[in-house]
């Protein structure tokens, strides 16, 4: 370890709370983590992360969790002697659209925090409500419903916002509560995104919005760069709730770098950090993922998390009610692009459990065996037919389908004679779930990718994979089959720590830029290649992408359909 100035970077995602520490030259020197249900399960109930009110599709995180996780994050970053003393700044990333509820009295408790007494127990009057919404939360289609028409269409509410009405979103899970526990809204001075929240936490006051996650909600207008005045109204109840509502959700920063103030005395006195230790803004985990390495034009981040996300960093504003955009984290006039599946994780997590428990200790094997072993869309020979499902544990966001399991086939020379009601085994479930996932993310990112030269068919040039799932070598396998990849896929070192990484970098940007030195300059001078992603598939296999590219119509008609099932 060199004697400079180190960077941490926190990830406060849906199942842990992760921290990495970087030195300026990028390389990493310290990780440590909280995992949510290993270290609190038993203590708030939750499982994955999370409680769930399933008659109302709420799902939610007791903020007390949060708290304890980040006293026992800086404790283990401790026992492993890493010098917190030599963290000159702090970033981090969050999960999206997360919100925090912080009481009238919240600001004054988090200031006068002492360091004889851990966060949990100092903050127990500071929060209106116990509870911070989760982005897998699906109570809001009446909200949802009055944003899409608020503008005229879920088209326009997307020019505006980047995003068409999401259950998820922070404006209609505000307009919720508002109105289902009007004295919780009476009661909360401030709401805080969780990036803002954990910026808050560190700082010692509450922090403002960040300019990349504020898009996140519905309520910001991304042409003109500030709150939408007609969706305030519509989220506070009435022109008369727009001031109170606007006191509420306080100024959002547009510099996505510099400081936004020291760290908070508690953690000098009771972690070691620092008093010149800088609190730089947190973004959202997704925005935060494509700052964990320098992303050129059609380079494409698929993150596997509990949430399966596909990303890519465009100057091209072309919003869709079935994807986001989002202002780029750290550079003006620069967007992120998104899907965003629920059903990601923990849905693959439930056809690996109908497999037969592998003998060893990888819990992944006799999945992978199935994924690798099952040919393209199941076509075992000649004549046989394609085989497409969708597999949603969850109600899902794109399409916004409810639970449901569906298995179609379909001719696998040109994707005709559809027919719903197919059977297989669950070895073939095993490949059809993951292509079915990377075949939605083909649909829905064709216009944003284009030929990478040689006469090859449009596809991203790179694809990173990212999250808990870039372990796994046969997901990245299918991965490559049906997105291609013209340079291959290829997985980041630091896998499940790519958002935390995101974080790092980002405080290192934001604490050591000169001038207008934009994060792209000073990380693409900084990062090396070898070392931080490795090569795990070959990405583009001319034969095989084409066996893609000839159901991908199939595949829409299938979701159409199941989508005009399920419209009643
Ligand atoms: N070897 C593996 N193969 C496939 N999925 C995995 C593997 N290891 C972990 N995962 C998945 O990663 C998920 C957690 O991803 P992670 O990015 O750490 O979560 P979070 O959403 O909290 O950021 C788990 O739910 C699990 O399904
Ligand atoms: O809702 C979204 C993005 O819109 C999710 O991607 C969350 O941001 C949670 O991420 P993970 O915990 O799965 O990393």
């Amino acid at each position: 370890m060199s004697s400079g100035p180190l960077y941490l970077g926190f990830d406060l995602s849906t199942q842990q709370l992760k921290a990495i520490v970087v030195q300026s030259d990028l390389q990493v020197v310290a990780e440590a983590k909280a995992d949510f249900d290993a270290d609190f399960g038993q203590k708030y109930g939750i499982k994955k992360g999370v409680l769930t009110n399933e008659k109302e599709g709420e799902v939610y995180a007791p903020v007390a969790l949060f708290l304890e996780a980040l006293d026992l994050v800086c404790d283990r970053l401790k026992e492993k002697k890493t010098p917190l003393d030599r963290i000159k700044g702090v970033s981090g990333s969050c999960q999206q659209h997360g919100s925090v509820y912080w009481s009238k009295d919240g600001e004054r408790l988090l200031s006068a925090l002492t360091p004889d007494q851990p966060l949990v127990d100092q903050l127990k009057g500071a929060f209106s409500n116990p509870y911070a919404p989760n982005w897998q939360d699906h109570s809001t289609q009446a909200e949802c419903d009055e944003f899409d028409a608020k503008l005229g269409t879920p088209q326009d509410l997307a020019n505006v916002t980047g995003s068409a009405a999401h259950h998820r979103f922070t404006g209609t899970q505000i307009m919720r509560i508002r109105r289902k526990y009007p004295d919780t809204y009476a009661q909360t001075a401030r709401v805080s995104l969780v990036s803002s929240f954990l910026a808050s936490m560190l700082l010692g006051k509450v922090a403002p919005m960040d300019i990349g996650d504020v898009c996140g909600m519905n309520l910001w207008d991304m042409q003109s760069n500030q709150w939408s005045e007609p969706l305030l109204e519509l989220a506070a109840g009435g022109s008369d709730g727009v001031a109170e509502l606007k006191k509420k959700l306080g100024e959002v920063r547009i510099d996505g770098g510099g400081s936004m103030g020291p760290i908070a005395p508690y953690f000098v006195q009771r972690h070691g950090f620092s008093a010149d230790c800088q609190i730089a803004p947190f973004t959202g985990d997704n925005p935060a993922t494509i700052l964990a390495l320098p992303l050129r034009p059609l380079d494409a981040i698929v993150s596997l998390g509990t949430s399966t996300t596909f990303l890519m960093s465009t100057p091209k504003y072309k919003p869709d009610p079935s994807y986001h955009f989002m202002n780029h984290p750290t550079t003006p006039d620069h967007y992120m692009f998104m899907l965003c599946y629920k059903n990601g994780g923990l849905a693959r997590e439930k056809i690996r459990d109908a497999l037969p428990k592998p003998d060893g200790a990888d819990t992944w094997a006799n999945f992978n065996k199935a994924v690798l072993e099952t040919p393209p869309l199941g076509v075992k020979s000649e004549g046989d037919r394609a085989k497409l499902g969708l597999y949603f544990y969850l109600p899902e966001i794109v399409p916004n389908l409810p639970a449901g399991t569906w298995r179609y086939s379909c001719n696998a020379a040109d994707g005709s004679d559809l027919q719903a009601g197919a059977q297989w085994d669950a070895e073939t479930d095993a490949r059809v779930i993951v292509e079915s996932q990377a075949l939605s993310m083909k649909l829905r990112s064709h216009n944003l990718v284009h030929s990478p030269g040689g006469g090859l068919p449009a596809q991203p040039r790179r694809i990173y994979l990212v999250g808990g799932g870039s372990l796994n070598p046969a997901i990245a396998r299918v991965v490559g089959d049906v997105l291609g990849a013209s340079e291959g896929v290829y997985k980041l070192d630091v896998g499940g720590n790519a958002c935390a990484l995101g974080g790092a970098y980002k405080a290192v940007w934001a604490l050591e830029r000169r001038g207008g030195e934009t994060f792209d300059e000073l990380i693409g001078r900084r990062w090396k290649e070898e070392g931080a992603v490795e090569k795990v598939d070959a990405g583009y296999k001319e034969g095989v992408f084409h066996k893609y590219q000839d159901v991908l119509g199939a595949f829409e008609k299938m979701e159409l359909e199941i989508l005009a099932q399920n419209k009643a």
